[in-house]
């Protein structure tokens, strides 16, 4: 603290952030100096003591990149003590963390508190006790700037945030930010939804769908730490690409405990190695699967035709066939999973064993029923009737056998729809069969039918628009005790089984009472480019309202004709323009393009990345197939002749949408080239 206390505004914001850092460093050094020698117990308890402080202490660490705040709000009245985080007065500093003094009154108070929540929501028409708030602006770790707004003085009129726009044009280079400074209302309505309830997102490209899904695990993490560190937390990706893109979200948040996955990478009990038809991936992933799997796992239950004879002692019970098919028909009747089930088996002819012993004039007790549910007779019974089941061996047979097929599928599925199901080739055994994605998708199916998979506490599930119905029901069954929250463009879609409609794709999930939002605002993506792109809107998903864009940069888009032996060098042309700028440039073209573009790249002496790989400032250029652009963004984007990106598509309508991703990943210029036509919508 200076000796004499400034009057200028900035200074005293400027205090207040090195007051600020220095009681976090005093937190820090709290931390370090505990001394634990003296509270262990077991070697055990103080490892994960220790762990438990270095976390702490890894988690109190002041990065210099990131202001420790970024807003501050003066409320009009002073706040209850609860929401308030132990802080009774009436200015609270707004950051990625709560930092507090030696006193224990708090300095920056988290974002994730009911008190910052005005920071986000508060405006003229409902300024929610709030006095003023100002946002900062940091250039380096500097505090620069501010800007204020007096939410409950009627003078004062809305103007738009030079310090939000300036956030958003920050050149892209690395891997995806928080956006905590900037959550829209619209997104922080979403972020702070309740856990209980599962929430579905569709927006438009750049509308903030992947950030909001993760800050909302940010949040829930906050809100209800102890319970979702026992059941846990997933952030569920379309490709490892993806995932390295956003993987350090989370982490700048302070949570460091989140999992993240492919679709693929949940169901991995097999190897895959082959591919399907569009057909038969379409077949295998639609619901109907489901029943048929139900009944190939049960199909090897069958009734005794001799008693079951327990030999205890001297003594003989038997419990005659129909007794013993009663029990597996009420058995087969339940719900229950098909393994829990076979064990319950067990125990219910034991029972019947037992009653035939009181009846006989003995006093068992529940040992006795154990014992006998474990006795050889016993297991053999249930061994025939209720077989165990491996549920890849079950599937590969599915596959392979056409008569264990049709016997399945019967009024399921067509005999057609059969014969396109089954592998070209029977599988020999589960190592060396040619799984296909979908093959394993089924094979988690039959899985969870013999035992429940766990449920985790909550599950973010991104470009949820691809998935088939038996990935949503891969995805459901791993949070039917937790909540999700689903995000996805149906315009996005270009899987052969895309979504159409959410409503059956929470139905899928086992959410059917999920609520759908819809994000039109788009952050990313500026609006001559977003309207162009929009263009295909009517073909791709109509219906869709086109995303408007908080950012109008005339001149972000250049559409060029280029001769067709002139094709590449233009291409080569663009990129280097574009690296004249600061920031990330993509270079996206059809995936049977991406090597001769790699090679006219590297004979050109321009170096470039695959995605995935993080972008640094001395290498800015990434070549994108078409395929993998989903979900990424780089600040200028030369799009290589859409009409091949098309071409890449079984389908018109699925190479427009390949187009339409394509078209929406740059932030600040979109140059598209092309020799051969663009689709009609685009003249
Ligand atoms: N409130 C915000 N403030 C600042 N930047 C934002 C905000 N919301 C989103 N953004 C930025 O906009 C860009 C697009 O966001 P994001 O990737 O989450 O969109 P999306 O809807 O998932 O897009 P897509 O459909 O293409 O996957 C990102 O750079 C993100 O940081």
């Amino acid at each position: 603290m200076p000796a004499t206390p400034t009057t200028d505004p900035l200074q005293r914001e400027r205090d207040h952030l090195a007051a600020s850092r220095s009681a976090l460093r005093a937190m820090r050094e709290d931390v370090q100096s505990l001394d634990i020698r003296d509270v262990t117990g077991t070697w055990v308890t103080a490892v994960v003591l220790q762990n438990q402080i270095e976390a702490r202490i890894a988690a109190l660490a002041d990065l210099a990149d990131t202001p420790l705040f970024f807003g501050r709000l003066d409320y009009l009245h002073a706040i209850s003590e609860e929401l308030s985080e132990g802080g009774g007065g009436e200015s609270f500093y707004i950051g990625r963390r709560h930092v507090h003094d030696a006193d224990g009154d708090p300095m920056v108070i988290d974002w994730r508190a009911p008190v910052s929540q005005p920071f986000y929501r508060a405006s003229r028409t409902d300024p929610q006790d709030v006095e003023r708030r100002r946002r900062f602006g940091y250039t380096g770790g500097e505090l620069t700037a501010y800007e204020d707004e007096h939410l409950s003085d009627p003078e004062e009129s809305d103007t738009a945030s030079a310090l939000l726009a300036a956030e958003i044009e920050k050149p892209r280079v690395g891997p995806m930010r928080d956006i905590v400074a900037t959550i829209q209302p619209e997104q922080d309505e979403i972020v702070r939804s309740d856990v209980t309830g599962t929430i579905c997102v569709q927006g438009a490209p750049g509308t903030g769908k992947t950030a909001v899904g993760l800050h909302r695990v940010a949040y829930l993490l906050y809100a209800h730490r102890e319970r979702l560190a026992r059941t846990g937390t997933l952030v569920i990706g379309p490709n490892n690409a993806f995932l390295s893109y956003i993987e350090q979200v989370l982490p700048a948040l302070g949570e460091l405990d989140v999992a993240q996955a492919t679709v693929q990478q949940l169901v991995g009990h097999v190897e895959v190695r082959g591919e399907d038809t569009p057909q038969a991936a379409r077949l295998k992933g639609d619901a109907r699967m489901a029943e048929v799997l139900r009944r190939a796992v049960r199909s090897g239950i069958t009734l005794p035709t001799e008693p079951c004879v327990v030999v205890r002692g001297s003594r003989r019970w038997r419990v005659p066939a129909y007794e013993l098919a009663e029990i597996i028909e009420e058995l087969k009747g339940r719900e229950t999973r098909y393994g829990a089930a076979r064990d319950a088996l067990a125990q219910r002819i034991a029972h019947a064993v037992l009653v035939k012993m009181e009846q006989g004039g003995e006093a068992p007790d529940d040992r006795v029923q154990d014992a006998v549910a474990r006795n050889s007779a016993v297991k053999a019974v249930v061994k025939e009737c209720w077989p165990a089941v491996d549920p890849a061996k079950l599937v590969l047979r599915l596959l392979s056998d056409p008569e264990f097929l049709a016997g399945c599928a019967e009024g399921v599925l067509t005999p057609e729809e059969q014969q396109a199901v089954l592998w070209p080739k029977p599988g020999r055994s589960v190592k060396t069969a040619r799984w296909t994605q979908a093959d394993a998708v089924l094979v988690d199916e039959a899985t969870d039918l013999v035992q429940r998979t766990p449920s985790l506490g909550h599950v973010v599930l991104d470009e949820a628009q691809d998935l088939s119905p038996m990935q949503y029901r891969a995805v459901g069954r791993r949070c039917t005790t937790g909540s999700a929250t689903v995000l996805g463009d149906l315009a996005q879609g270009t899987t052969p089984w895309a979504t159409a409609s959410w409503p059956d794709a929470l139905r899928h999930l086992g959410k059917p009472e999920a609520h759908v939002e819809e994000l039109t605002k788009g952050f990313r993506v500026p609006e001559e480019v977003i309207a162009y792109a929009s263009r295909l809107l009517p073909a791709i998903a109509p219906g869709l309202a086109p995303a408007t864009s908080v950012r109008d940069a005339p001149g972000s888009l250049t559409v060029r004709r280029v001769a067709e032996d002139e094709r590449t060098r233009a291409v080569l042309a663009a990129c280097r323009e574009a690296l004249e700028h600061e920031g990330s440039t993509g270079l996206i073209a059809a995936d049977a393009r991406v090597p001769l573009l790699g090679e006219a790249l590297a004979a050109a002496g321009l170096p470039y990345l695959s995605p995935g790989t993080e972008t640094s400032a001395e290498a800015r250029l990434t070549l994108v197939p078409a395929s993998l652009a989903k979900g990424l963004e780089y600040d200028y984007v030369v799009l290589d002749e859409p009409a091949a990106v098309i071409a890449g598509e079984p389908d018109e309508r699925t190479g427009l949408r390949r187009l339409y991703v394509a078209l929406t990943r740059a932030v600040s210029g979109l140059t598209v080239l092309h020799a051969e036509p663009l689709p009609e919508q685009l003249r």
